[in-house]
């Protein structure tokens, strides 16, 4: 391996209890909402078909009208707890909020800019709002913070003259300020989620990152940060020279889900994904084609099948009102939880051949698989093939405990026969109760007689 100073610290999943409780939330919820939300995707009756969030990168947007929008920023009927009960009643563990978006407003009043909450007429701390909010409703919070900051006079995207490296340095103090602030702040915070980690400027802050993250931690021993903080001394993103993961969790899929479980290369990870085609801010209009309920719940599923979770991302508008999509997507997936979040919480993957009605899980720790089906063959006969080191004891729906018959097929497969007559609007689990078997031992030389 390539000798680095600032690459990985660690090779493999990272095995405390705080990781451990990440690794099986299964399904998440993201808010972005800011200063962006006011525009709502357009501008002077022009749609931006770009995310809501970047408007401010428009041309069409000078950015002095846009960095005055904090002016106008007054959600007065905003109610952390109604979110909280929302995200509650979904049945997501996890929260990530954005604190500050590349647009550098923050909605918690930092004391290193004036450009914060305080200046808008709302003046209240919206972070502590809805970190005091989740937290009570039992979701652990993690915080969104945007590296790059458009608004700052020392953000850099390259470092191309001494003056950019004197500029930056100040910005990487303010930066480590601000993170030290919000986690002084808040700290029921159990992670820190980072973005705007793209640039050149930060791609040649290896050392600064890599201290970075180790200070954080220092602060908040346990924190949970992502492989989108860090950059190696070479400007290896995510992973460094030798292909390793920096971070505790792989934070590249961002609206992609990836195929099968090689692709994970045996990291965590979760997939951050909007309901619309793309854009996390608050758009009057959604362009293309948006998500349904079973849709979402089908992804919760494919992504905690590989091992992953799930987080669907919302976007309130700028009164913190979320618009009647989601409020219908929020109950219909805490509908399909109630009756089968077994199958999603501390559920890992199982490791069996993919078949084509939908994924498996497994519970952690416990001789227990679900089948989350989506596509009922019309044979009403659904084939599994469990691997080589377990039999299936018994099959269960889960919802109403029916038991279901199976009938052996040959290569150590299965049929397990759905009830007949019985019609599955929804999709629905069926739980295998599974026993280890012992692998045949290989033939060995015949003993001497
Ligand atoms: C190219 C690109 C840059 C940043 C983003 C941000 N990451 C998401 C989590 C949102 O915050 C989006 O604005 C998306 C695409």
């Amino acid at each position: 391996p390539i000798p680095l100073q600032h690459g990985a610290h660690r090779t493999g999943k990272r095995m405390d209890a705080d990781m451990a409780k990440w690794r099986g939330y299964g399904l998440g919820q993201f808010i972005h909402w800011g200063l962006y939300s006011i525009l709502e995707g357009k501008y002077k009756g022009k749609y931006y078909n770009g995310a809501a969030e970047w408007i401010r990168s428009w041309k069409e947007v000078p950015n002095a009208e846009y960095d005055v929008l904090n002016k106008q920023f007054n959600p007065a009927t905003f109610n952390a707890t109604a979110w909280a009960k929302m995200a509650k009643q979904m049945g997501v563990k996890y929260l990530t909020f954005t604190t500050k978006h590349h647009d550098g407003f923050c909605l918690w009043p930092s004391k290193y800019t004036d450009y914060t909450i305080e200046s808008s007429p709302y003046k209240k701390d919206i972070v502590k709002e809805v970190v005091d909010a989740y937290t009570k409703e039992g979701i652990d919070v993690y915080l969104y913070f945007s590296i790059m900051d458009w608004h700052h006079p020392d953000w850099r995207y390259d470092l191309k003259t001494k003056e950019d490296s004197i500029a930056f340095d100040r910005f990487k103090l303010f930066t480590k300020n601000q993170l030290t602030e919000l986690l002084q702040r808040y700290p029921q915070t159990k992670g820190l989620w980072f973005d705007g980690t793209w640039d050149n400027s930060w791609k040649k802050s290896g050392a600064f990152t890599d201290s970075l993250e180790q200070y954080l931690k220092s602060l908040v021993p346990g924190l949970i940060i992502g492989s989108r903080l860090r950059a190696d001394e070479k400007g290896n993103r995510h992973v460094d020279a030798n292909g390793v993961l920096m971070g505790d969790y792989e934070q590249g899929w961002e609206r992609k889900i990836p195929k099968t479980y090689a692709d994970v290369h045996g990291n965590d990870w979760d997939c951050v994904m909007t309901i619309p085609e793309n854009g996390w801010g608050y758009a009057e209009k959604w362009m293309g084609h948006w998500k349904t309920t079973n849709e979402l719940i089908e992804m919760t599923a494919q992504c905690v099948s590989l091992g992953g979770n799930f987080v669907v991302n919302f976007g309130p508008k700028a009164d913190g009102s979320f618009r009647k999509e989601e409020i219908a997507n929020a109950k219909e997936i805490g509908e399909w939880m109630k009756i089968n979040s077994d199958a999603i919480y501390n559920c890992e993957y199982a490791g069996w051949e993919k078949q084509d009605w939908g994924y498996y899980t497994k519970k952690r720790g416990e001789d227990k698989v679900y089948m989350i089906v989506f596509n009922v063959p019309l044979s009403g006969s659904l084939k599994i093939k469990p691997s080589a080191n377990y039999v299936v004891e018994k099959a269960t729906l889960l919802e109403g405990k029916q038991q279901l018959s199976t009938e052996k097929l040959d290569y150590g497969a299965s049929f397990i026969q759905l009830p007949k007559g019985k019609t599955f609007v929804k999709p629905f689990v069926i739980v295998l109760d599974i026993k280890p078997v012992k692998q045949q031992e290989e033939a060995g030389p015949k003993a001497k007689t």
